[in-house]
């Protein structure tokens, strides 16, 4: 299964038009790939709270209707990251999975809110919902950024069957050291493979860390890049998850 993730760098003087042209360009390059990954809020850019009200869309609207094409059109399997979701009078940090053919496979509103130097809490509604699809490529968890801290919700996501935790992000690069752990931390514990997606660039004054990545179920990293803006490129070998819960069998011996 081959796999990319466009680690975007979020340039302040950019339009969300800029970036979903950008992030199209970037994708043009992707066609022979199964899966492709985006970071969190990236078309807004996740430190422009100002803007969240203003840039939200429906689920049924021009950014979804969007990437739904593009994953048809371009043949991939396709975690478009998360964007601002208006539903009513509320609003909700949301990512889609988009399958090959264009379909919504997947909708997931970000549970964790990130509250420490971050608005978002005060803007957006939490998601109440876990995500775990079954695809082609097995069954596949949904989750965004601060989720990382909290394992119980990747605990559920494999309890729900899950083999493959996507992961959407706008980490910062003070915690970058968090980051890394908690992505080995994730796969090693549930035996499962992570594929994180990070934002890079100086954005309304914060720096985005990057280290976009993949990890196997038993805690190597397969793949990951720096912190500049690229795409980061692999492919992964779906039966190493069967492989290592038999060889390892440690979620079988789970007591709580
Ligand atoms: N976008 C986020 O959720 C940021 C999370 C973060 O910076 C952290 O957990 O540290």
């Amino acid at each position: 299964m081959k796999v990319a993730a466009i680690q975007l760098e979020i340039k302040d003087n950019e339009s969300k038009q800029q970036r979903m042209h950008h992030v199209d360009a970037m994708l043009e390059q992707l066609k022979d790939y199964d899966l492709v990954i985006l970071p969190e809020i990236w078309a807004t850019g996740y430190f422009s709270f100002d803007k969240y009200v203003e840039e939200a869309e429906e689920l049924d609207g021009s950014f979804v209707q969007h990437y739904m094409k593009k994953a048809k059109e371009l043949n991939l399997m396709l975690f478009a990251g998360s964007f601002v979701e208006r539903e009513g009078n509320q609003f909700f940090n949301t990512s889609v999975l988009f399958s090959n053919e264009g379909e919504i496979l997947d909708t997931y509103r970000k549970i964790h809110l990130f509250r420490y130097g971050s608005k978002e809490g005060e803007i957006l509604t939490r998601g109440d919902k876990i995500s775990v699809v079954d695809t082609k490529f097995g069954k596949i968890g949904l989750s965004t950024c601060y989720d990382m801290r909290f394992p119980e919700l990747y605990r559920k996501q494999v309890d729900l069957g899950a083999e493959i935790f996507l992961v959407t992000a706008a980490w910062p690069h003070r915690r970058i050291i968090h980051w890394d752990t908690l992505n080995v931390a994730r796969a090693l514990e549930n035996q499962c493979y992570v594929i994180s997606c990070n934002c890079v660039g100086d954005h309304r004054g914060s720096f985005f860390g990057g280290h976009s990545q993949v990890v196997d179920p038993w805690g190597t990293v397969l793949a990951k890049v720096g912190d500049s803006e690229t795409i980061l490129k692999t492919e992964i070998d779906l039966s190493v998850i069967e492989e290592t819960r038999e060889r390892f069998p440690n979620l079988k011996h789970r007591v709580l």
